[in-house]
């Protein structure tokens, strides 16, 4: 069995069916696990709570009748009736759950017939038993007679059948509840992923371009709104083709994960990052002027040409181009906006490359560009 005892035989329920069974006919009952632990225990005899199961060298010849008692209904046997190392005679019948010999059902500490005093006289003396109380112990222990015992027998391996039926139908339900868990993480699982789809890039895990168009438009809206200020980067990698061709595609993938995880890592948390073409990247930055963000974005191009890639033992650099925008409500739609981000990109490449051109929007006809950054050669 893959689960914990208890998981599977509903002990309570079991101990009060025994209970019950043991108040009709004074008959005890024990159900063990094959280990030995006990797991119900009904009606046992004083002699062996109080005497056999508590001294030591007794206690030994108890879990030695168990262990043979068991033993041989591993064997196969239906039923075996054992009689014990201390005198008295047990029964046990095994417990399958699905064809699988899980646990034993006892009973026991009774006599056929009228015990041998003299016998337990000088067994309670070895062990060092008070006599009197022992004694008094071994006239309480019922004598059945063999066709009783073999009745109880019958019944019991009935009982031991229906315990493993219901330990089978607990076992069916426990295990159609973990595959409907694990089919419900699954869908959960599938669910996250889609929707993490829908608005992450999977190469880099930033925001996509749909996920960042959708909040340019509320925060354009938010801005003009509240006239707050709001910049706009676009960011696009310098000659990527280029890596490409030379290092191959995978480099150039390694090229823009290392682009993106220095671009999420220099930003604010409320500033969002997205890839929005192969090798074009987006920054939002919220309540932030051009003039707020120009000297991280001076810092940005800097750090990202300081990086160094290796690929089969060939090292190279690889640089940016940073087109800026800020919004102080001129601009009508966020689309203005990101045409302003791009003609300040656009000037980027044409002064050169690796460098940051700043675009404000002072008046929609009256454009000023400057450059930031100027290592271009524009
Ligand atoms: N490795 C890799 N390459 C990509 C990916 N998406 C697009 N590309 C490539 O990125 C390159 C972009 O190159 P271009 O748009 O021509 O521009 P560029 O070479 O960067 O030149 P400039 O922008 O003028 O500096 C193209 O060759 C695309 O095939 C991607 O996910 N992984």
């Amino acid at each position: 069995m893959n689960h914990a005892f208890e998981e599977v035989f509903d002990i309570p329920k079991l101990t009060e069916l025994c209970e019950r069974y043991t108040k009709t006919n004074g008959v005890v009952t024990a159900l063990l696990d094959l280990e030995g632990n006990v797991h119900v225990k009904t009606g046992w005899q004083d002699i062996c709570t109080r005497f056999h199961r508590v001294n030591e060298v007794s206690a030994k010849r108890c879990t030695e009748s168990d262990t043979c008692l068991a033993g041989q209904l591993a064997a196969g046997s239906n039923y075996n009736v054992y009689h014990c190392k201390n005198g008295l005679v047990d029964i046990a019948v095994p417990i399958h759950v699905d064809g699988e010999h899980v646990a034993n059902f006892f009973t026991g500490q009774f006599f056929f017939e009228a015990p041998n005093e003299d016998y337990f006289r000088k067994q309670g003396e070895e062990l060092g038993f008070e006599l009197i109380p022992y004694m008094d112990a071994l006239s309480r222990v019922p004598v059945f007679k063999e066709e009783d015992i073999r009745k109880i027998v019958e019944f019991l391996s009935g009982l031991a059948q229906v315990f493993g039926e219901m330990a089978k139908a607990k076992l069916d339900l426990m295990e159609l509840r973990e595959a409907e868990q694990k089919q419900f993480e699954e869908l959960r699982e599938a669910k996250e992923q889609m929707e993490r789809l829908a608005i992450e890039d999977p190469l880099t895990g930033l925001k996509n371009r749909r996920e960042f168009s959708a909040r340019l438009e509320s925060e354009f809206h938010r801005a003009g709104r509240y006239q707050h200020p709001m910049s706009l980067v676009i960011i696009d990698v310098d000659n990527f083709k280029e890596i490409n061709d030379t290092h191959g595609h995978a480099a150039g993938d390694e090229v823009l994960k290392a682009v993106s995880r220095l671009l999420l890592g220099s930003v604010r948390q409320s500033d969002l990052v997205a890839r929005i073409g192969g090798d074009e990247f987006c920054i939002l930055c919220p309540e932030s002027s051009a003039d707020d963000v120009e000297g991280l974005m001076e810092r940005v191009c800097r750090e990202i040409s300081e990086l160094e890639f290796c690929v089969h033992g060939n090292a190279f650099r690889v640089t940016c181009s940073f087109g800026l925008a800020g919004y102080v409500g001129l601009c009508r739609n966020p689309d203005e906006l990101l045409v302003c981000a791009d003609k300040s990109l656009y000037e980027a490449k044409q002064r050169g490359r690796n460098c940051v051109v700043k675009y404000l929007c002072k008046e929609s006809e009256n454009l000023e560009l400057k450059v930031l950054m100027g290592q271009g050669r524009g």
